[in-house]
């Protein structure tokens, strides 16, 4: 019987992806407190399932059981890694489609584009799956005509991973890929809005020759969040806890990992400037924009937030902008191929934009298009694409808007006028954020000044998208701590041993 607790037009192929149990030691089991927590299905909120909600002495005996299995994992060889990683991506591929409309289920995603995430983190196993056999040491010489220094790298043991609802998929591949190309074992702790996702690609991990407690998958409500995360935090096995989320939770998770002296990786909120130059293909970079400001409705840390148009383009920008966001972003239902634009998550991720678009209005902005309300009535967490425009002057007002300080993580854009490349750039830097900075203009040398100039982990020039694996993803200032993807996570995952001999 499935455990689906709606209907949705969608037959999977394989319904045993379908769980709604944790995954420890190679076990599914349920909470012995037999307590459950709800998800749902944002594109109308009804009750998608019931999941398992377990306590913090079973977070701890996930740990231990993982600390057990790294005993023998880390003596795999790195071809056999290479070759269960392969075995994972290749069943992730094989059931790209149920795990699209899992995420579709859970995250409000039109399915379209979460097939595309479903490649996107594919893309991670087999980009770590290249670097498994390239963990490298080195030799040194030694400073004593009888001694003879090596260095190797070792796996750290076992690595706790926390992950979000806004890319439930990815950013476990992203995590877990590396950790175990590098011997190590994981905990990982979804979302309690997007529990599916994980347990159908532990699911599938399942199927692939990994031994027994490589990879847990832990579900706990938003409730016992608190206590399984201070296990995570506490508890010494943990050698290494990997977070991807807002930067308050990031920095209360840091804190607690010194009391341990864990290593930590952080990727945490963005705030990214957008910033068109008067010199920029105006074209170009509206589709940038609606790239890297609409995907997933907005709902990613990488999304533009404070969007700068040069004062002398600013009018045909908006025109052209205004053209293309009907054309280009497809709202309906989000299991209709055609849907391009879906809902946000929850009723939170509404009330936050509500918060900012109210905002922006009482400091003057003009509504451009779109607005809060939804004529076509398309479920109760959907908002329309919305664009408005910002007059007021960069050096004073634009600092004080709520969604110049906080990122809006919705569909709303707010375009404000600059006159020069100095303003632009202490705005875009006017912020404790430093993930992604976008800007557009053909001036080569500008190019170069304004890549450097800008603090932020990422620097898209003329692209509104930075994603990828073998791109190093991460940011810097209160953005987080540490790269994912890119040629340094299987370092990130390994530690550094040095051996003396004396001969
Ligand atoms: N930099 C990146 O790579 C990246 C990627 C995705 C999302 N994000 C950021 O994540 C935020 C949105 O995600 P969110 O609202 O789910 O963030 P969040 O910080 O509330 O939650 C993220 C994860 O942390 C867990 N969590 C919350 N409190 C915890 C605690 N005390 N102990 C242990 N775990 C705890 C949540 O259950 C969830 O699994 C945005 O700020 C976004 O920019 C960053
Ligand atoms: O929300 C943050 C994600 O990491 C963004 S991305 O999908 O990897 O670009």
């Amino acid at each position: 019987m499935s455990v689906l607790k709606k209907q949705i037009p969608y037959t999977f192929k394989d319904p045993s992806l379908l769980d709604t149990r944790s995954f420890i030691g190679g076990e599914w089991v349920s909470s012995s407190s037999n307590k459950t927590f709800p998800a749902y299905d944002p594109e109308d909120d009804a009750l998608a399932a019931e999941i398992t909600d377990l306590t913090r002495p079973e977070i701890h005996n996930a740990i231990s059981t993982a600390h057990t299995a790294f005993q023998t994992y880390r003596h795999v060889p790195p071809r056999q890694r290479r070759f269960m990683l392969r075995a994972w991506s290749d069943a992730i591929k094989a059931h790209a489609s149920d795990l699209a409309a899992i995420c579709t289920l859970e995250l409000g995603k039109p399915f379209t584009e979460s097939l595309g995430t479903v490649a996107y983190a594919v893309s991670f196993l087999d980009w770590f799956e290249t670097l498994t056999e390239h963990v490298r040491g080195e030799s040194i010489v030694a400073n004593r005509a009888d001694n003879r220094i090596v260095t190797v790298r070792e796996p750290q043991g076992v690595v706790a991973a926390v992950t979000p609802w806004n890319s439930p998929v990815a950013m476990i591949t992203r995590k877990v890929g590396a950790a175990i190309a590098a011997g190590n074992t994981v905990v990982v702790k979804p979302a309690p809005e997007t529990p599916l996702c994980a347990i159908a690609l532990a699911k599938l991990f399942e199927r692939c020759g990994f031994p027994s407690g490589v990879l847990n998958v832990v579900t706990c409500s938003a409730e016992t969040t608190a206590e399984c995360g201070a296990e995570m935090c506490e508890n010494r096995l943990v050698r290494h806890l990997s977070f991807t989320g807002s930067t308050a939770v990031g920095m209360w998770l840091h804190s607690e990992c010194a009391k341990t002296l864990k290593r930590t990786s952080m990727e945490l909120g963005g705030n990214a400037p957008f910033i068109v130059f008067e010199d920029a293909d105006v074209e170009k970079a509206v589709e940038g924009l609606i790239t890297s400001k609409f995907r997933s409705s907005g709902q990613t840390c990488v999304c533009a937030n404070r969007v700068l148009v040069h004062e002398s383009v600013i009018e045909a920008f908006s025109k052209q902008l205004l053209k293309r966001i009907p054309e280009t972003l497809v709202a309906g239902s989000v299991w209709d191929k055609k849907t391009s634009f879906g809902p946000l998550y929850s009723s939170k991720g509404v009330a936050k934009v509500k918060r900012h678009f109210e905002d922006a209005l009482k400091q003057g902005a003009t509504l451009l298009t779109g607005g809060l309300e939804d004529e076509k009535g398309r479920g109760p967490n959907f908002i329309p694409p919305t664009a408005l425009r910002v007059s007021a002057n960069l050096t004073s007002k634009t600092s004080d808007l709520a969604f110049s300080s906080e990122e809006t993580f919705g569909p709303m854009v707010a375009l404000i006028p600059f006159k020069t490349e100095e303003e632009a750039i202490r705005y875009a830097n006017e912020t404790n954020a430093g993930l992604a900075s976008y800007f557009y203009t053909k001036d080569a040398s500008r190019q170069w000044r304004v890549a450097e100039a800008l603090e932020s982990g990422m620097v898209g020039v003329q692209v509104g998208l930075v994603s990828a694996c073998e791109q190093p993803f991460g940011g810097i200032k209160q953005s987080g701590i540490g790269r994912e993807g890119g040629s340094t996570p299987l370092e990130e995952y390994t530690e550094i041993k040095s051996i003396t001999f004396g001969v």
